[in-house]
């Protein structure tokens, strides 16, 4: 009898084991396919985050660090190019926005002949004719942002235009690309503590506070660089085929 328990003791044993086994089996291969589902969807995500490793290049060509910050803000993710970065301190040249962005254009693509952008910022007084213009980096590094407010103190006439022109070469110099965005408002004696340049003392239309009283979001909702990246964005998706730009 005591053997007869053992036996059945025994046989059980190894019925719960058989089952364990299977049971395991079942559960390893289930293991195994969720895992799998798993890996597949990782490579999946991976394969659609590196996805804008595969997008064509367009170099923007920008010395200013806040210029490319407020660029890449706007553009989002929303763009059919992989905008990289070269650092290189182009030439300031003179003339109207749209010549002086075209000559830079040129001079950033002679230096390293991929497709390029740049961009080039105005303030322009109107009081003053559209002074400084394209030479405000000049004025605000001499005088100052209080410099600026100053300059128009003589005058009844206190509003401005903030004037963002992009350019575009894809190769072909003759065919530069120029898209503007413009941002009216007044000058107003320095204010606030974000932003950069001359951020402290432009106040936008309709508006009781500066660009540099704004948050950066703010200020990317309604900046001249806004209106004028939206321009090229619209551009980029609307005639380019990516497949063209290198
Ligand atoms: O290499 P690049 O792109 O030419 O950069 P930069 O700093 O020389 O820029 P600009 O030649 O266009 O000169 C514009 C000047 O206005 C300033 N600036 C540009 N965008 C501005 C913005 O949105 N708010 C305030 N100041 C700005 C900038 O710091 C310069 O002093
Ligand atoms: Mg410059």
């Amino acid at each position: 009898m005591k053997n007869f328990c053992k036996l059945i003791a025994f046989t059980r044993c190894k019925a719960d084991t058989e089952a364990f086994r299977r049971f395991n089996q079942r559960s390893i291969s289930t293991a195994f396919t969720s895992l799998r589902k798993v890996q597949l969807k990782e490579e999946l995500e991976t394969s659609e985050m590196s996805q804008p490793q595969d997008q064509p290049e367009i170099v923007f060509v920008t010395g200013n660090k806040d210029k490319l910050r407020e660029v890449t803000q706007i553009l989002g993710e929303g763009f059919p190019f992989k905008i990289t970065n070269q650092d290189i301190d182009l030439p300031e040249y003179q003339g109207e926005p749209d010549q002086v962005s075209r000559l830079k254009c040129q001079s950033a693509y002679e230096m390293i002949k991929r497709p390029v952008i740049v961009e080039d910022t105005c303030l322009c007084f109107n009081a003053l004719g559209g002074l400084p213009g394209p030479y405000i980096k000049w004025f605000l590094k001499k005088i100052g942002s209080e410099g600026l407010f100053k300059m128009l103190q003589g005058f009844d006439d206190h509003s401005a235009v903030a004037l963002a022109s992009f350019a575009y070469c894809d190769g072909n110099v003759d065919e530069i690309k120029i898209f503007k965005g413009m941002t009216t408002g007044t000058i107003v004696k320095p204010r606030g503590s974000q932003g950069f340049g001359w951020d402290v003392c432009f106040q936008p239309d309709g508006y009781d506070k500066t660009y540099a009283e704004m948050s950066s979001d703010d200020k990317n909702e309604i900046s001249h660089r806004k209106r004028a990246v939206e321009a090229m964005r619209k551009y980029f998706c609307d005639n380019v085929n990516t497949n063209n730009v290198s």
